[in-house]
């Protein structure tokens, strides 16, 4: 199978610290990818790398077979990559409406279609569950719904690859099991690559895991095979019930 994303000996050095340390990763189309490891492992950075948050020191990345090293982010968006972040990004003072409809006008190329603008954010309002509140100030949402609305923005850019930064931190188990049930659904058309904590999550939902630790990766593979892992036990699920 042909990878959708890889990136070879890919490095970001913040002054002597090594964030991301020499990696070489694939993410296969279609697959829920984790990535987990203890604070500080360079997981953030590595996926800000991706969307283009920030740039590499060197390495490259490819992403469905081109060359995405040196592109904006905002030309990534366009050729499909979406992230949300841990920090809740969404607008306090605009409508969860308008909180989709904002990233989503930026793909548009024909400023007049404003029916499938409509459409889109509709869709991925109700997919989040939060076509009900469509109307409501981003701001009156609660955490958890806010959470959603994020997604829902990435998913309005119709994705083929949604990366998320520790989704479910902040929300209750209920919303934990709906938003589990989302990813699942969100899958079955784009790949998700996400970085989380919460072990059962991990194990729940990720088809692969990669494990990062002090800007390198430590290990990768199934969630059984992560589980079967002594470095990994020892590194960082040593503390968690696994
Ligand atoms: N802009 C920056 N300037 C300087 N150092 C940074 C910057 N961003 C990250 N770092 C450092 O790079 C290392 C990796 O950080 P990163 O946020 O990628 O880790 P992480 O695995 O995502 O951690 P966490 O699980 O706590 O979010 C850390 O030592 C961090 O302090």
């Amino acid at each position: 199978m042909t990878p959708l994303l890889t990136t070879r000996d890919l490095r970001k050095n913040y002054g002597g610290l090594r964030a991301v340390d020499g990696v070489d990763f694939t993410l296969l189309p279609g697959e829920i990818h984790a990535i987990i490891g203890p604070n500080g492992a360079g997981k953030t950075t590595f996926v800000s790398l991706v969307c283009g948050r920030v740039m590499p020191s060197s390495g490259t990345i490819i992403f469905d077979g081109d060359d995405i090293t040196d592109l904006p982010a905002y030309r990534r968006v366009r050729q499909g990559i979406a992230y949300t972040f841990q920090i809740t990004s969404v607008f306090a003072h605009l409508s969860a409406y308008d909180n989709v409809a904002l990233p989503m006008q930026r793909t548009l190329t024909d400023g007049r279609s404003r029916a499938k603008l409509h459409a889109g954010v509709m869709n991925a309002l109700e997919r989040t569950g939060l076509a009900g509140r469509a109307n409501s100030l981003a701001g009156t949402l609660s955490y958890g719904h806010q959470r959603l609305l994020e997604v829902a923005m990435g998913l309005a850019l119709k994705p083929r690859l949604l990366i998320l930064d520790e989704p479910t931190q902040g929300l209750s188990d209920g919303e934990i099991a709906g938003f589990m049930d989302l990813v699942r659904e969100i899958a079955q058309d784009a790949t998700v690559l996400l970085i989380e904590h919460n072990m059962q999550v991990v194990m729940g939902l990720a088809d692969r895991i990669t494990v990062m630790n002090a800007g390198r990766i430590l290990a990768e593979g199934t969630p059984a095979d992560i589980r079967a892992n002594d470095e990994v036990q020892r590194a960082y699920l040593g503390t968690e019930p696994a």
